[in-house]
This record gives C-alpha cells, sequence and structure tokens, in this order.
C-alpha cells in the first residue's frame, strides 16, 4: 500500500453492500482530505445574537434578520475557505436550532403553531412560545451545555420534506464558488431525540415512524443532489449511546435504503461525543460512502469494520480549546488509515461548542495562550495535520494501559439526619407552608453590563461600580418584598454569569473577552478556562449576600455555583482526571459555605445544573460519575451547620434519570425545572417519595410568556397530589436573568397569589 496515498485526489468506484444490492456505480465523488463537521454561527461579534433580538423586539424586519444570516454564511465560508478548508460543511447555520430546523425540513411542524403566522412566526413560535402558545420543549444535547428544541412527533405527523434551508445555503456557497457538503441530522437521531405529541396513544414511540420520516429524507437526498450536492453529512450522534438490538438493526434498515436510493449524493455518517462501538460494523455493512468516528472521546478498537470506507477521523477535539498534539494525533490517523480505504482528518464533532478566534483574545497570558487553539485554529490544524498525514510513515497508535483510579477524597464531616436538620431549620427560619422563592438571578439591566465593561475598560472606578451594584440589590430586595416572597435573593446583579464569576475569583481559572459559545437560541456563555491548580484566594460572595441581608428582616439566600457545574462550563485542563479538577472546585466552594454560614446567612444555594449534563453517555461508566460528582457536591455543603437550609437548584426537566443521585446531594430543598414539561417530572413515582423539600418550577424561564394565576395553582395542586405541602417550595424553573422587568414583576405576583390561595385552602377551617 503507497503510504503516501492522499485523499484528496481520491476517487473510487462505490461499493456494493455485502448483500449485493445493486449501486450505482458511479465513482465516488472525492472527499476533502481536512474537514470540520461544523462551524459556530452566531457571528464572530455575536452578530446574530443582535439581529434576532431586534427582531423580536420588532425593531427590524424578516428580511433584515434573513440577510443578516446571509452576510454571516457568507463570512464563515470565506474563512474557511481562507484557512485552507476545502468543500466545507452547510446547512450548520440556524437561527434557532438545528434540531428544530430539521423537524421544519421533515414536515414535522406540529399543527398548533401553524396559525402562528408567516414562517418566521411558526419557527419562533415553536422555539419560544407566542401568544397563547407554549414553545416546544427545550433540553441540552448529548452531554454539551447546548440546548436544543425538542420535536413532537406523532402516529399522524405528516413528513412533507421541504429542502428549502439546505437548497438555499447549498445554492449560496455555490454562488461564490463553493462546492459545500449539507449537513443534516440524521433520522435515528432525529426521531431519538424527539418525544410522542401530547395527544398520541400511551405506547407511541417517534422511532416508530422510522420509514414514514425516510421518506421525507430520500426526497431531500434527491433535491441536494439535484443542486449539485456531491456529499451529503448526516449527523447521527445518538448512535454513540447505548442502542438496543432493534435500534441498530432500524438503523442498519435506514442506510440501507437511502444508501440504494437512485441518484442519491455520496452519504457521510458522522458521529461525535463518544464511541460507535457496536453501531460501527452496523453502519459500515450500509452501503454508505464515508464513517465519521470521534478519536477524541472513542477509541481505535474495531476499527477495522470501516474497511472500504472513507473513514472520516475526529482527531482534533471540538469541546475543548486545547491545542491538538500532532505526535499523539498522527499515529492515531495512521492507525485508522491501516484499516479504512480513504482517511479525512476531522474535528471530532462540531465547532459550535468553542470560540471563534483566539486572535480576538489579546488578553491572555502568553503561556497560556500557546496552548490553545480556538475553532479557526482547529480548522488550519485539520488542514495542517492531513497535509503531514500525506507524508507520515511513523507507526500507528497504541492505546495505553487504562490510568489506575485513585479513591476520592471524603465527603467532609456529615450533617445530621434530615429531620432534625429540618426541625432546627423550621424552628430558625419560620417560613409558612409553600414557600415563595426565585432561583437567584434578576434581570440583568443594559446599565449594569455597560458598568462592567466599562470597569473591564478602566473607564469606571471599582468603587462607582460597587455602588451601582449595590443599588441594584436594594432594587431586587424591594422589589422582592413588595411582590411578598418569603425567601429573597440578592440577585446577582455583579454576575456576568454563575460559573464565569466564579472562575473570576479563583486562582486555576482564566477568563476570555470574545469567547462567546451558544448555549441556545441568541443566548451565549464565555466558558473559562481551567487550565491550573484551583484555590480561592479570598471570600467571593460574602460582602454581597450581607448587604443584601442588612436591607431586609427576610431570609435571603447565598448563591453559589456547584462544583461540577463550574467544570462543566469551563474548558478545562486535560492533564488531570476530571475527577480531582471537581474535587479542588468543591473545596474552594466549601471554604465559600463555611464564610456564608459564618456571616450569618440562613440559606445557602448551591447550583448543579450541570449534574446530569455531565453523566457519560453509556451506562458504563455513569456509577462512578455520579458517585464521584455527588461526593464532589456534599464535600462542598457538608461544612454547614444543620440549622444553615442547603438548597441545590438543577434546571432540566429530564431529572428522573438521576433521582437517586439528588436524593445523594442530600439538600434541604431541590428545585428543578418542570413548567416546560408540563409537570411531567413530578410524574415520576420515584418523587412521591422524595424525602426533602422539593420545588419544581412552575415559571418557564425559557420563554416570554407570562403564567397567569389560575395556571401556577394548578400546577402547585399537581404538586400537591406528591408532595405534602411542608415540603413544596414554590419558584420559577430558573433564574430570571435573561428575562425582562414587567415579565419577571407579572410572572412572581401570578406565582406569590396562587401560592398564598393554596396556602389559605390548605388551613384547616377556623384555622
Ligand atoms: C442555570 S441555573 C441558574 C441558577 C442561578 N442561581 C440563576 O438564578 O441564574
Ligand atoms: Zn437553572
Amino acid at each position: 500500500m503507497p503510504k503516501d496515498r492522499s485523499t484528496t485526489t481520491a476517487v473510487s468506484i462505490r461499493r456494493r453492500s455485502d448483500e449485493g444490492d445493486s449501486v450505482s456505480a458511479a465513482p465516488e465523488p472525492s472527499f476533502p482530505a481536512a474537514t470540520i463537521l461544523g462551524y459556530p454561527r452566531i457571528g464572530p461579534r455575536r452578530e446574530l445574537k443582535r439581529a434576532l433580538e431586534s427582531y423580536w423586539e420588532g425593531a427590524t424586519t424578516a428580511e433584515e434578520l434573513r440577510a443578516t444570516g446571509r452576510r454571516l454564511r457568507e463570512a464563515s465560508w470565506r474563512r474557511l475557505a481562507a484557512l485552507g478548508l476545502e468543500g466545507p460543511p452547510s446547512n450548520t447555520f440556524s437561527l434557532y436550532d438545528q434540531v428544530l430546523d430539521t423537524a421544519v425540513l421533515l414536515g414535522a411542524v406540529p399543527e398548533r403553531y401553524r396559525r402562528a403566522g408567516g414562517p418566521e412566526e411558526v419557527y419562533f413560535a415553536m422555539a419560544r412560545g407566542a401568544d397563547g402558545l407554549a414553545p416546544l420543549r427545550m433540553t441540552k444535547w448529548f452531554d454539551t451545555n447546548y440546548h436544543y428544541i425538542v420535536p413532537e412527533i406523532g402516529p399522524d405527523t405528516a413528513f412533507v420534506a421541504d429542502p428549502a434551508k439546505p437548497v438555499g445555503e447549498f445554492r449560496e456557497a455555490l454562488a461564490l464558488g463553493l462546492r459545500t457538503r449539507p449537513v443534516l441530522i440524521g433520522p435515528i437521531t432525529f426521531l431519538l431525540l424527539a418525544e410522542a405529541a401530547p395527544d398520541a396513544p400511551a405506547g407511541f414511540a417517534p422511532f416508530d415512524r422510522l420509514a414514514d420520516v425516510l421518506g421525507a429524507y430520500e426526497d431531500v437526498l434527491r433535491a441536494l443532489a439535484a443542486e449539485g450536492a456531491e456529499w451529503v453529512q448526516l449527523d447521527e450522534p445518538a448512535l454513540v449511546a447505548d442502542r438496543t438490538p432493534e435500534e441498530l438493526a432500524a438503523t442498519a434498515a435506514a442506510y440501507d435504503r437511502l444508501g440504494t436510493l437512485p441518484g442519491r449524493p455520496a452519504l457521510f455518517v458522522a458521529s461525535y461525543f463518544g464511541d460507535l462501538g457496536p453501531a460501527l460494523p452496523v453502519l459500515a455493512r450500509t452501503p454508505v460512502e464515508a464513517i465519521g468516528v470521534d478519536l477524541v472521546r472513542g477509541g481505535v478498537s474495531g476499527l477495522a469494520a470501516l474497511a472500504g470506507k472513507t473513514a472520516v477521523a475526529g482527531v482534533v477535539s471540538g469541546r475543548d480549546v486545547w491545542r491538538t498534539d500532532p505526535e499523539r494525533a498522527l499515529p492515531l490517523l495512521a492507525a485508522v488509515r491501516k484499516h479504512a480505504a480513504r482517511v479525512a482528518v476531522s474535528t471530532s464533532c462540531s465547532l459550535l461548542h468553542v470560540p471563534y478566534d483566539l486572535d480576538a483574545e489579546t488578553g491572555l497570558d502568553p503561556a497560556l495562550r500557546e496552548r490553545l487553539a480556538f475553532a479557526d485554529q482547529k480548522v488550519a490544524e485539520v488542514v495542517e495535520l492531513a497535509r503531514r498525514l500525506a507524508g507520515y510513515d511513523g507507526p500507528p497508535y497504541q492505546a495505553p494501559p487504562a490510568p489506575v483510579e485513585t479513591a476520592a477524597p471524603p465527603a467532609g464531616a456529615g450533617r445530621s439526619p434530615y429531620p432534625v436538620r429540618a426541625a432546627a431549620q423550621a424552628a430558625h427560619l419560620r417560613l409558612p407552608p409553600l414557600p415563595t422563592t426565585t432561583i437567584g438571578s434578576f434581570p440583568q439591566t443594559e446599565e449594569l453590563r455597560a458598568a462592567r465593561a466599562a470597569v473591564a475598560a478602566g473607564t469606571l472606578p471599582v468603587e462607582e461600580y460597587d455602588e451601582r451594584v449595590r443599588a441594584e440589590i436594594e432594587r431586587v430586595i424591594r422589589l422582592q418584598e413588595r411582590l411578598g416572597l418569603d425567601v429573597l435573593v440578592h440577585g446577582e446583579p455583579e454576575r456576568n454569569d454563575m460559573v464565569q464569576y466564579f472562575a473570576e475569583h479563583l486562582d486555576g481559572f482564566a477568563v476570555t473577552r470574545h469567547g462567546w459559545v451558544q448555549s441556545y437560541g441568541s443566548r451565549c456563555t464565555r466558558p473559562p478556562i481551567l487550565y491550573g491548580d484551583v484555590r480561592r484566594p479570598a471570600p467571593i460572595t460574602v460582602r454581597w449576600a450581607r448587604y443584601a441581608a442588612s436591607l431586609t428582616d427576610r431570609p435571603v439566600k447565598g448563591m453559589l455555583t456547584g462544583p461540577v457545574t463550574i467544570v462543566a462550563w469551563s474548558f478545562v485542563r486535560d492533564d488531570l482526571p476530571l475527577r480531582d479538577v471537581v474535587f479542588q472546585v468543591a473545596d474552594a466552594i466549601r471554604e465559600e459555605v463555611r464564610d456564608l454560614e459564618a456571616a450569618g446567612v440562613p440559606i445557602i444555594q448551591v447550583d448543579e445544573p450541570a449534574l446530569r449534563e455531565m453523566m457519560p453517555l453509556r451506562r458504563e461508566g455513569r456509577d462512578a460519575y455520579l458517585a464521584w460528582a455527588v461526593a464532589a457536591y456534599r464535600r462542598a455543603t457538608s461544612g454547614a451547620g444543620d440549622r444553615t437550609q442547603i438548597h441545590t437548584h438543577l434546571c432540566y426537566s429530564d431529572a428522573d434519570q438521576i433521582l437517586d443521585a439528588i436524593d445523594g446531594l442530600d439538600a434541604d430543598v431541590t428545585s428543578i425545572e418542570s413548567a416546560r414539561s408540563h409537570g411531567r417530572i413530578l410524574g415520576e413515582p420515584a418523587l412521591r417519595d422524595f424525602p426533602r423539600g422539593i420545588g419544581p418550577g412552575v415559571y418557564d424561564i425559557h420563554s416570554p410568556r407570562v403564567p397567569d394565576e389560575a395556571e401556577v395553582e394548578k400546577a402547585l395542586r399537581a404538586a400537591l397530589e406528591v408532595v405534602p405541602p411542608d415540603r413544596l417550595w414554590v419558584n420559577p424553573d430558573c433564574g430570571l436573568k435573561t428575562r425582562t422587568y414587567p415579565q419577571v414583576e407579572a410572572s412572581l405576583a401570578n406565582i406569590v397569589a396562587a401560592a398564598r390561595r393554596l396556602r389559605a385552602a390548605l388551613r384547616p377551617a377556623g384555622g
């Protein structure tokens, strides 16, 4: 075998499938030697965010929004071409979410949204809700901090392909002289991520509709081929999680069917976020031409199945900001090359999960900077690796022995059992039944954001900024008193972000200025970079908590972010086991809990919204993960005395998967997302027995909609069916930071009113 085979010029005859089905014998188009699975789309300066928000406010038109999209796509393609990438992906742009785009592409728009208006209105009604129309559910994309919109599929969903978007984007790029590879979410992943429509009969699963949805995929593939698309990428990340034999058999059947579609483009099935495991040979037996494997998360065993295929080898991580070590990547690529017909160098997943360009960061320590690569640097890396691979004749990669696990540090001195704590807290706090509270943040005003930027730019003295933060805290405290909430918060006005704020005050972290990563819709976060040992040089939140408490007689909660979440939402050093890094952070938070308690703060909330998203995608490894994650949380919180009430907050609706772990956190009160899943969380039998305080969210803060009093009351009545009144808390799904004051005031007023009505109804007659 010649070892300098260059993949750029590779042209071969399309193979026949094992079964010998006759497949068109057209030559397989060449696949680029270097590629990426996707690219960020929010804009290097978050141009899409601004365009979306101004469109939603009614300040700009749909046409202006579309024009911004076109400009961003063009700029991205030109940038990729300038970086040396050939045949870039397309249809990786989205106005809100790629899963929602796929639902639209396949005609899976639930009937009730169709009356929202024109195409944009219908689309954004599904994403964000509209008058009288709650949005579709939103949840996290695999183990990332990106949120997708959950499609709703019923037995009658009429799948009718509407390929306008991928076709339109393909044409746009072609007009620039670029033949792109349209990217679609594959049928297996699409259906597995969807949920059954509310009116679907019991036992119905969206996956039952696979044969029907494939018809729509065939139409899309035909339409793209007619435009001149040579390759289409079908993303199937769902195949890196555990799949049943039936699901794998359906995968084989689906790709056999798409693979034998006459006149189709060449098919590249991409997998990412882990190892394909048993799905790899299944895919490899189908007629698809190319298969993508994640070699950052996944291993090299089983690659022999790639014989005869084009292997798209993900060796440049799309999930972190570290440079790729060519001494590791080249042997990995050589290992793939031993088996596959052709090898393309790729990112391990879409670059959606990393910031655009390291060159925009001018303030980083040069020693750290040298170790970093953002999206554009990673594009340059795949191009360079492909060039080096062509001439590489070193040995292929061999997996090293698995590292030996060290024992977890102890949880720290234990608190008394819950009944003892609960009694001490009840005597101390004297709260009514169904206590009302919020999750921590209040809307962030433009003035405060601007003030923070001015401090960073050196144009506003810190003392003046602190003064404004104090004024904002006072305003938020007065508002909560006026609204009649029982447990108040300071509103987190001093925090740009719940993770970044702590990162800025802990040693071992660096923060970026422009390193935005899309979280959902127009929302972005700037994940800090955890590069060294974590230490807390001084108390972080104590002065603000103390100030807030000084303003009111009601209890004020102290707010901290938990160790798992701080690590999950950062880019983390990869030279230590993740667990050890989390324990370092837990020790820093433990010190903060102690200091808050010493300052007289009676309730401390330690948020762990990322607990579930960090969970391994395959069952194997989950128990071990949950054990150390829970141990880290307890290490952070167990220094508190019995009288101090510890709250935690987890904002996702499918907490049912980790109820044991939530129980293991041993927090006195747990608030959890529930509004958008129509209270589904409380349908869980395990929750009936949840032994401590629980606050299922009654206000979907991801939507601009204001819930009315009756709706909140109904949700609370449903909750009271399973949770006794002395343990039921009344709160929104999550923090209020992303909402406006008018929305928040109206919603909280309705929540307090509903809680009061129920409280009155609970009171025994004459009591
Ligand atoms: C994503 S969870 C957010 C919790 C945080 N305390 C807030 O209210 O913003
Ligand atoms: Zn939350």
